[in-house]
């Protein structure tokens, strides 16, 4: 994929209101240059009319014209400045955000094979590419225009010497890109993993400080992070080498090059004294045209060295959208789940992790799924929920067949209670009644109540209004089970599953979880739970137990 391919990815992804946004920027920045470029043609008249007929009364008019229009230009330089800032950051504001609804709007399983880092880096990725393309690009375009308007001008005053010093120049240009672009590419592709190694191993400093402080290891981890980010480092010390370089040839070959156009000037027709002027405009018009051509080149090289940024957020951004639609109504769940002939096979795998199930579980029962590690329970509860589909075989919510569409609808009976739950940095309220803006009192009381985080919440300086720091850090891991049972209690979904959601509970917490089962089973809630604990299993209806993938 070419750093044009790209591109062109990237700017289809944004919204249709942020591709209008961006064109009216581009047009604006180009009316620019036009308007610069017309400023600069009026100078010029205006000096030729004085240089012409020096003393002659129209002399004041004009200066007082150019005096207008040149503090009009201020005034629409600053507009242009102001409209650039607010749309190209609006626009980098939209990538982020499309970046992000990506991300969420991924299913379980790409989720789960994806590297955790890819959605950290996507952020810095969308940043650097306001900064290293965008910016670039707008700036180009109206420099582009401006030289575009600058080199015609040199051609109307004498077409031989501006062809002679522009097709040089451009030369030189070209040359001077071809020497940097391999170490540019290099360079932006090593920027490129770089940005998710650095994010992936603060990830797992942080994530393994307990086993790095016990291990005595932090000497080492910090040791890999510093030769990450040393590489880092040297790759954006040779990219701003490679981005500079043409700027620096350009500038000392180009003086070589203008020397040999005025030699070649000198020896035609009427000789030194003739080529002045000549000298003169192209002399003036470099001295404009030059940086002009180096934000163009800039923008051209910035493409090339964010080639492996922008394809990584290509990628990321034709992966599907997030759903906005309002969620579907509640699937009827009233008889029971039935599993048929379902087996399950992850991607990558050649053993089946679920092979031949068959099950049904009827609305209300209560059901222990058991079985050694690996046996393929956890998995068989995703099937459950819908986090998976079957390789074979299919799922019916009553007697309808649980088809991907109506997959939304059937969640939002499920209540799920993973092992080790996510925690919220936030208050306990505010974990219990997860993502729900207006938190209904009565029902965290309730769920408080049943988990019996009573005594937690009434020890606690601030109550249910305590925050539970990082990952729940402020709490014991009883206690973060406990409130994840607590969320799930919360939401009144019929269908509760919960995979060794009280391992580490003591046996006085668990008793009182199970009582709150039976309380929530005489409500009608069917229960699925995974479990190696015998207490767990007392009060079940049924124990299903799982081998290889099997039922056993
Ligand atoms: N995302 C995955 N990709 C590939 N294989 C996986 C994935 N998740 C689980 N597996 C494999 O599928 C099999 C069943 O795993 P599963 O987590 O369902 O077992 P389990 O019975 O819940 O185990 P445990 O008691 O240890 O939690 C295992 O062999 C496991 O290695």
């Amino acid at each position: 994929m070419t750093p044009l391919t790209s591109l062109r990815l990237v700017l289809a992804a944004l919204p249709a209101d942020g591709q209008r946004r961006l064109w009216l920027l581009a047009l604006a920045t180009i009316a620019g240059g036009l308007f610069e470029f017309a400023l600069l043609a009026a100078l010029v008249a205006l000096i030729r009319d004085w240089l012409d007929g020096a003393g002659s009364g129209t002399d004041g008019l004009a200066a007082l014209l150019f005096v207008a229009a040149a503090l009009a230009a201020g005034a629409i330089r600053y507009a242009l400045l102001t409209l650039t800032q607010r749309l190209a950051f609006d626009t980098g504001h939209r990538l982020i955000v499309a970046v992000q609804r990506r991300v969420l709007g991924r299913d379980w399983p790409t989720h789960v094979a994806a590297r955790t880092s890819g959605p950290l880096a996507a952020i810095e990725y969308s940043e650097q590419w306001l900064y290293s393309v965008l910016l670039p690009l707008l700036q180009a375009a109206g420099a582009a225009v401006l030289a575009l308007g600058i080199l015609a001008g040199l051609l109307w005053f004498d077409a031989p010497a501006a062809l002679a010093a522009a097709g040089l120049l451009t030369l030189l240009f070209l040359a001077s890109n071809l020497l940097v672009r391999g170490s540019l590419k290099q360079a932006g592709d090593e920027l490129g993993d770089g940005f998710e190694n650095r994010i992936a191993a603060v990830q797992e400093n942080v994530g393994a400080m307990r086993e790095l402080i016990l291990s005595g290891a932090r000497g080492q981890a910090a040791e890999r992070f510093r030769r990450i980010d040393r590489r880092m480092a040297e790759a954006r010390t040779r990219l701003l080498i490679a981005t500079g370089l043409p700027r620096i040839l350009v500038e000392s070959v180009g003086l070589v090059a203008l020397a040999l156009v005025a030699w070649w000037l000198a020896g035609r027709e009427g000789g030194i004294a003739a080529a002045l002027p000549t000298l003169a405009a192209l002399g003036l018009g470099a001295q404009r045209l030059l940086p002009l051509l180096q934000v163009v080149n800039l923008s051209v090289n910035a493409l090339t060295a964010t080639g492996a940024i922008q394809k990584r957020m290509a990628a990321l951004l034709a992966e599907p959208d997030l759903d906005l639609s309002p969620p579907p109504p509640t699937l009827p769940f009233a008889t029971g789940i039935g599993l048929e002939e379902v087996s399950f096979t992850y991607p990558g795998r050649d053993q089946p992790a679920l092979a031949g199930i068959d099950l049904h579980i009827r609305r209300g029962e209560r059901v222990a799924l058991v079985g050694p590690n690996g046996s393929g329970k956890s998995t068989l509860a995703d099937l459950v929920m819908g986090l998976l589909q079957p390789s074979h075989g299919r799922l019916l919510i009553d007697s309808t067949p649980l088809s991907r569409e109506l997959i939304p609808a059937w969640q939002r009976n499920v209540a799920h209670v993973p092992q080790a739950p996510f925690v919220a940095d936030t208050t306990l309220l505010a974990n219990i009644a997860f993502m729900d803006p207006e938190p209904d009192r009565r029902r965290v009381d309730e769920a408080v109540r049943l988990t019996g985080l009573e005594d937690l919440v009434a020890a606690l300086p601030d109550g249910l209004a305590t925050r539970v720091g990082d990952r729940g850090q402020l709490l014991s891991g009883g206690q973060r089970q406990r409130l994840a049972l607590a969320r799930a209690l919360y939401q009144p979904a019929p269908l509760l599953i919960l995979d060794e959601a009280t391992s580490a509970l003591d046996p006085g917490s668990e008793a009182h979880v199970l009582r709150a089962l039976d309380r929530l089973q005489e409500r009608g809630t069917t229960i699925l739970l995974i479990a190696h604990r015998e207490t767990m299993l007392a009060g079940c209806d049924r124990i299903v137990r799982l081998e290889s993938g099997r039922l056993a």
